[in-house]
């Protein structure tokens, strides 16, 4: 009877933990908050962490920012325990940073913790004229090599200060983690 009354009210409510990674000043502060307040809000490269939770047609995704500095990369990891959806965040318009994120994010997929956990891209910055397109991003960062080893993926064109593509990167995450 627990069973079921379970079952039936994780079909209501679910939670997920989230992890919001990428390089530094790609925007995933400003992501975070116009999720979570609905508002541009002005950030400081992120020193630590934010965590904030968000709920979305009934899935609580409690989200962990971390700081993408380089000096500080190195620990990302310790915030890959648990994490059912990883979400890489990208400048579009940074071209020059396309190889380093790349790697950052090869690196990062082959952490035992995540081998299981979906992978949403959000190719940031649309509101820029020389912004990346999705396939662009996508074969930069060679998203098609992860998705044919049974990961998760997608990618999801973005502005974290317009909002543009926030909600449907998070409908495709909550449907995928529903599943
Ligand atoms: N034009 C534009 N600017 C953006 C967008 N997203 C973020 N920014 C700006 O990019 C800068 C860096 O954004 P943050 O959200 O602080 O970047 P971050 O990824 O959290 O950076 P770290 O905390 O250093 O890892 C800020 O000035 C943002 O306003 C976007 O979609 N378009
Ligand atoms: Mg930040």
């Amino acid at each position: 009877m627990g069973n079921i009354l379970q079952k039936l009210f994780s079909g209501f409510s679910q939670e997920a933990k989230i992890l919001l990674v990428g390089l530094d000043a790609a925007g995933k502060t400003t992501l975070l908050y116009k999720l979570k307040l609905g508002e541009q809000v002005t950030t400081i490269p992120t020193i630590g962490f934010n965590v904030e939770t968000v709920t979305y047609k009934n899935v609580t995704f409690t989200m962990w920012d971390v700081g993408g500095q380089d000096r500080i990369r190195k620990l990302w990891r310790y915030y890959f325990q648990g994490s059912n959806a990883i979400i890489f965040v990208v400048d579009s318009a940074d071209r020059e940073r396309m190889d380093e994120a790349k790697d950052e994010l090869a690196a990062m997929l082959k952490a035992d913790e995540l081998k299981d956990a979906a992978l949403l891209v959000f190719a940031n910055k649309q509101d820029f004229s020389q912004a990346m397109s999705t396939s662009e991003v996508m074969s930069k960062l060679g998203l098609l090599d992860a998705a044919n080893h049974g990961r998760r993926v997608h990618c999801q064109a973005s502005s974290a200060t317009t909002g543009m593509g926030i909600y449907e990167g998070m409908e495709w995450l909550s449907q995928t983690l529903k599943k």
